[in-house]
């Protein structure tokens, strides 16, 4: 799904409104339709609804809502907040209409706010896209007792006073939703980490836009939902056998670390590769070979720590379909060198993870050996430390465009939307996952996933967008089963799912 900005959203509405054709108050109506219905979908009509208008399109979507709440009885006040002297003439309307069926209370100085409860429902349409400065004076102030009430919030469109696609100044004062329904398109706001009080459960509402608009428009931002996650993954051949699914190899593990060559190696077992080779240390063989028989197992000579040696011939590093190296791997100085050896000798993309990442950060030369299109898969820490640190959300989204352009990589930038870059630039963010996932070698069992989705052939960027969609739904589907909180990367691993 596109994630278009403000003036594309802009543009879009004018190019459905001519070409569809619509009226822009019917469109208006369509869009407060969307939201009605929802709304009416999931609460009772006993709940005393407080909706609060702006003198934009997004107040106009607010009284409208209004209109259609009061006509199915619910309980509605309607508080325009008087900020300025006109309205848009969308809004004019609506209002006209609405005051055919209610007094709105109008909000110019703070005695005119109404108290609000805890079993009400708040609807914020005081502004939306349109924000253009800064909450101040009344609208501030509305907004500050909203987010102090006990009330439930729900906004359309937008937050109040959160800008869709910039960054907003640390004072700026914002509506905390707890829902926020937007149209269309996912805003790109919503998925930086920063923003999440100022979003709260967030879900889209078709209101039919023009297609054609949104195909031809062009955008670096992507929201990775089911059908394109489903349309990814590729089905397999009735004569089809272990070798077609390729040949992976993991450097994984150090002494006190073996658990995570095992994640990594049961991830990628379960991710469909046709073979797979595991090098741990001596110390990390016994229990490689008890704990997942389905693998090969390659003693490093050293009995702690990845050197790369083996005394057990085997294919050269290159011979592998794809390399995944990092987890549990440790730092020792053995590590370091075969790091470098395993880049002189690559030829193709390999996966990149953990301290394989602190090595790369710590003798940056090593960064120009990165075999063309491999993918790094750091957490913010990590990548703070191959990079630099970044002032808010947008400035690290542009480092990490930058970082994966520069180096021709495709960067997995792990978090609550996952963000993942590739070499043109573009920023794919994942739909999938939960709290629960942040815990103890679900990076090591990520690494797996994508190397067996390497391995059978997938490009570095579907295997990034498709194997971070699916780990983070198996955290999904676990958590639905035994909650997020006694989730364990073992359970990630149960419940990858390829029938998506
Ligand atoms: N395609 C769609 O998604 C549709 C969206 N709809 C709804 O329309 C709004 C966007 O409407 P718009 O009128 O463009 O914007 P706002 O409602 O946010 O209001 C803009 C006015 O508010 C002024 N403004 C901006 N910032 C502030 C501020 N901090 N304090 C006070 N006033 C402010 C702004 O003034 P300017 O000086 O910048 O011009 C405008 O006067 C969208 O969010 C949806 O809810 C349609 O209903 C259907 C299609
Ligand atoms: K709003």
């Amino acid at each position: 799904m596109k994630i278009l900005n403000v003036n594309q959203i802009r543009e879009l509405d004018q190019y459905t409104i001519q070409h569809e054709p619509i009226a822009p108050i019917n469109l208006m109506e369509r869009a407060s339709e969307a939201f009605a219905d929802w709304f009416v979908a999931k609460f009772p009509a006993t709940r005393p609804v407080k909706i609060f208008c702006g003198l934009g399109n997004n107040g106009g979507d607010g009284m409208a809502v209004a209109r259609m709440l009061l006509q199915l009885d619910y309980n509605v006040e309607v508080n325009v907040v008087r900020y300025a002297p006109r309205e848009s003439d969308d809004c004019a309307h609506n209002h006209r209409r609405l005051k055919l069926l209610t007094n709105p209370n109008y909000i110019e100085k703070p005695q005119d706010m109404p108290a609000l409860r805890h079993n009400e429902i708040v609807i914020d349409a005081i502004l939306g896209s349109g924000l253009s400065r800064p909450t101040e004076g009344i609208v501030k102030t509305v907004i500050e007792a909203i987010n102090r009430s006990p009330a439930m919030v729900i906004s359309i469109d937008i937050a109040s006073g959160l800008y869709a696609d910039r960054p907003n100044q640390p004072g700026d004062v914002i509506v905390e939703p707890d829902y926020t329904l937007t149209f269309q398109l996912p805003k790109l706001a919503f998925l930086l980490p920063k923003n999440s009080r100022y979003v709260g459960n967030w879900q889209v509402l078709d209101i039919r836009l023009s297609r054609r608009y949104i195909d031809q428009t062009r955008t670096l931002y992507y929201y990775t939902n089911p059908e394109e996650a489903r349309l990814l993954l590729r089905t397999r051949d009735r004569f089809s056998h272990k070798g077609t699914f390729g040949h992976a190899l993991l450097l994984a593990g150090s002494y006190g670390k073996i658990g995570a060559a095992l994640l990594a190696s049961r991830a990628c077992l379960r991710s469909g590769v046709g073979l797979l080779t595991v090098q741990t240390p001596r110390c990390g063989y016994d229990i490689l070979q008890t704990n997942v028989p389905e693998a090969m197992c390659r003693p490093d000579q050293h009995e702690h720590v990845l050197t790369g040696m083996s005394d057990i011939s085997g294919p050269d590093f290159s011979e592998y379909s794809a390399v995944g190296v990092g987890p549990g791997i440790g730092q020792s100085p053995e590590t370091v060198s075969m790091l470098r050896g395993l880049l002189q000798s690559l030829r193709k993309p390999a996966v990149f993870d953990a301290d394989a990442l602190n090595i790369l950060a710590k003798n940056r030369d090593l960064l120009g050996l990165l075999p063309e299109r491999s993918i790094l898969t750091p957490h913010p820490k990590e990548f703070e430390r191959l990079t630099q640190r970044w002032e808010n959300d947008y400035d690290k989204l542009e480092i990490l465009q930058d970082f994966a352009r520069r180096y021709d990589v495709v960067v997995v930038l792990k978090g609550a939307h996952t963000a993942i870059a590739t070499p043109e630039g573009e920023v794919h963010f994942n739909s999938t996952g939960n709290p629960g996932l942040s815990t103890g070698g679900t990076g090591d069992v990520l690494t797996g996933v994508i190397t067996a989705l390497l391995a059978q052939g997938y490009d570095p960027v579907e295997a990034s967008v498709l194997g971070v969609y699916s780990h983070g739904l198996a955290g999904d589907i676990a958590a639905a089963n035994r909650g997020q909180i006694g989730l364990t990367a073992t359970d990630v691993i149960e419940h990858l799912r390829w029938n998506m």
